[in-house]
């Protein structure tokens, strides 16, 4: 038996309890020794006899996977499935105790069993009446308080009311951060840039990023800005994170040795759970733009981390269509049946991919290049989430979790990787096309406009993985018989598809929790905590030592020690490749000619 799906209330707080029907030990079987996922490894072979070619002749199977919820329409007719594997998926879900682990969520027990904590980012962007729980008290209110914040700061800086140390408007915001801190905001920034509502309110603003503690990123990201005129906003849940705190330390320093200590009051803000450390660091409380515990990094972007930014370029009033839009798929995953429910079919759809049909990766296709960052923000979403080894309980699973996931905007990619995709490994797609384009042209005498031109491809690459193409056909076409073997296609290469009606802040929301949900639904199924990321622990530990023996070796020539053969030799050869061993003195050095306003 897999879970019984029980959980305790203790106190106002609430914590799953181990349940006492599952086994002796109070761990629970893992979901593959389910009948139901016996039932699917079975239904595999049914599977395997049939082709797409074919299953897509059905009309009927194809209105049925054919799904439609405010205004996105999810196209699962070319997933390697018939009806039945839906059930059986479905029947999978229930085994997992699915529905019950969206309740949990939605009514804040700790799911998140190795960090203690809810998992509340649907609550960022609840409407201000809505009442969800976190430890026995309504989170809303403190939600709204911080967006209320942001939209008066934003609105003050965008008004020109807030002005720099100079008494100049701040034009450019430099937003630090990285992973959770930066991927999401990039996204949405990203698809919004090119909207033509939020394009004119931007006009005149620069939105900046840095996020690799790479100083080239720093000369990137600070190029032609001007101190007087620049906000910079540092972003960390943690505000510990080493990178975000060095590049945190940089800027600040750009900004005090143009216009003095006392600037930092008027330049330089903060978001994070950890205010104490805000303080520390030299910025205002007052200046600091709070979120909780209950929200993961990845999850991050519908709280101050991504909102605050994002109000600065486009006003606060575009963001709020972006959280309207993420809250309808968050009340429609929270409320709909699971069969009608997207997050919870597309997530089914990827666990059958993954653990049926062996295909371990999924590749993120927008057709629409203001959604060129969606892909890198999934990788973290779904990989972080997903890329785990162990269940609830810590046992080790004996089958893999989480996907590899990659991507790029076509019709990019068509003349990138879609070779390995059409010829080489199985690589199940998700396609994503907009009906009606942020931008429009069309030139007078071409066959159709160049938005059609794009979504011309987007229809066909979908037709063609599936169908591929038959020796038959190419004998008909007289292709050669050496060729025939290389210009074969086999199809029966499984990909979705989204058409969502434009791209507008609100279905950037949208879009956006369909895949947290999804991500969060294979993890539910696998058993595995979606929320933690353990595994990312192991390499800062190690490059906290590799600084430590860094700093010995360029500041007292110190020798290497502790270190195994490989690493010392590339690490003597690296301290020896610079002229100069020491640092020079006094500290701050940055090479001014790539850094304005570095200068000595
Ligand atoms: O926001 P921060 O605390 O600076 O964390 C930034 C990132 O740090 C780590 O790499 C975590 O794995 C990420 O989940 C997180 O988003």
């Amino acid at each position: 038996m897999w879970c019984c799906g029980n959980f305790g209330v203790s106190d106002s707080i609430k914590v799953l309890k181990k349940c006492s029907c599952c086994t002796a030990s109070g761990q629970h079987a893992p979901i593959s020794e389910s009948a139901a996922w016996a039932d699917l490894k079975q239904h595999v072979k049914t599977i395997e006899g049939t082709h797409l070619r074919n299953l897509m002749q059905d009309n009927n199977r194809c209105e049925e996977l054919i799904k439609e919820y405010d205004g996105i329409v999810v196209d699962l007719s070319r997933q390697r499935v018939i009806h039945d594997t839906v059930d059986k998926l479905l029947n999978l879900a229930e085994e997992a105790k699915l529905k019950e682990k969206i309740d949990q969520m939605f009514d804040g027990v700790h799911i998140n069993e190795t960090e203690n904590r809810s998992v509340l980012h649907a609550a960022l962007r609840a409407p201000r009446d809505e009442v969800i729980n976190c430890d026995g008290h309504n989170v809303v209110p403190a939600v709204w308080d911080v967006l209320d914040k942001i939209d008066a700061f934003s609105d003050q800086i965008r008004s020109g009311s807030w002005l720099g140390s100079t008494g100049k408007p701040l034009t450019d915001v430099v937003a630090i951060g990285i992973g959770g801190s930066f991927l999401g905001p990039l996204f949405v920034h990203t698809a919004m840039q090119t909207e033509p509502g939020c394009a004119q309110a931007a006009k005149g603003r620069r939105l900046r990023f840095l996020a690799n503690v790479d100083p080239i990123d720093v000369a990137r990201a600070l190029l032609d800005l001007n101190q007087e005129t620049t906000l910079v906003v540092i972003v960390s849940k943690t505000f510990t994170t080493a990178e975000t705190m060095l590049n945190a330390r940089t800027v600040r320093t750009w900004i005090t040795s143009a216009l003095g200590v006392e600037a930092v009051s008027k330049h330089m803000v903060a978001v994070s759970t950890n205010l104490k450390l805000v303080k520390e660091f030299g910025i205002d409380p007052a200046n600091a733009f709070g979120f909780w515990d209950w929200v993961g990094g990845r999850y991050s972007v519908c709280s101050a981390v991504g909102v605050l930014p994002l109000a600065l370029q486009y006003g606060f009033s575009h963001v709020k269509k972006f959280l309207q839009g993420a809250w309808s798929i968050d009340d429609h995953f929270r409320s709909a049946p699971l069969e009608s429910n997207l997050p919870v079919l597309l997530g089914l759809m990827s666990v059958w991919n993954v653990s049926f049909l062996g295909c371990p990766a999924r590749a993120i296709l927008p057709y629409c290049q203001a959604l060129a960052k969606l892909a890198p923000h999934i990788q973290q979403v779904s990989m972080e989430s997903n890329g785990k080894g162990v269940s609830l309980d810590g046992v080790p699973l004996p089958f893999g979790t989480g996907e590899i996931d990659f991507g790029e905007p076509g019709t990019n990619g068509q003349h990138s990787f879609y070779q390995l995709i059409h010829q080489g490994r199985v690589i199940p797609c998700d396609f994503i096309g907009i009906i009606k384009s942020q931008q429009s042209v069309y030139l007078k005498g071409e066959q159709v406009s160049n938005h059609d031109e794009l979504m011309c491809n987007f229809f066909a690459q979908a037709d063609a993985l599936a169908y591929g193409k038959t020796r038959e056909e190419l004998v008909a076409e007289k292709v050669p018989e050496a060729l025939i073997p290389h210009k074969m296609f086999s199809g029966n290469r499984q990909s979705l598809s989204i058409l969502l009606p434009n791209l507008t802040p609100y279905t950037v929301g949208q879009l956006l929790a369909l895949y947290e949900h999804r991500v969060a639904v294979q993890g539910w199924i696998w058993g595995i905590n979606s929320f933690d990321q353990w595994g990312v622990e192991l390499g800062k530990s190690l490059a906290g030592k590799v600084r430590t023996q860094m700093n010995a070796a360029r500041t007292k020539t110190q020798p290497l020690s502790g270190f195994n053969y490989s690493t010392t030799t590339l690490l003597t050869r690296y301290l020896q490749g610079k002229t100069q061993l020491l640092y020079p003195d006094p500290h701050d050095v940055f090479p001014s000619n790539v850094l304005p306003g570095f200068e000595k």
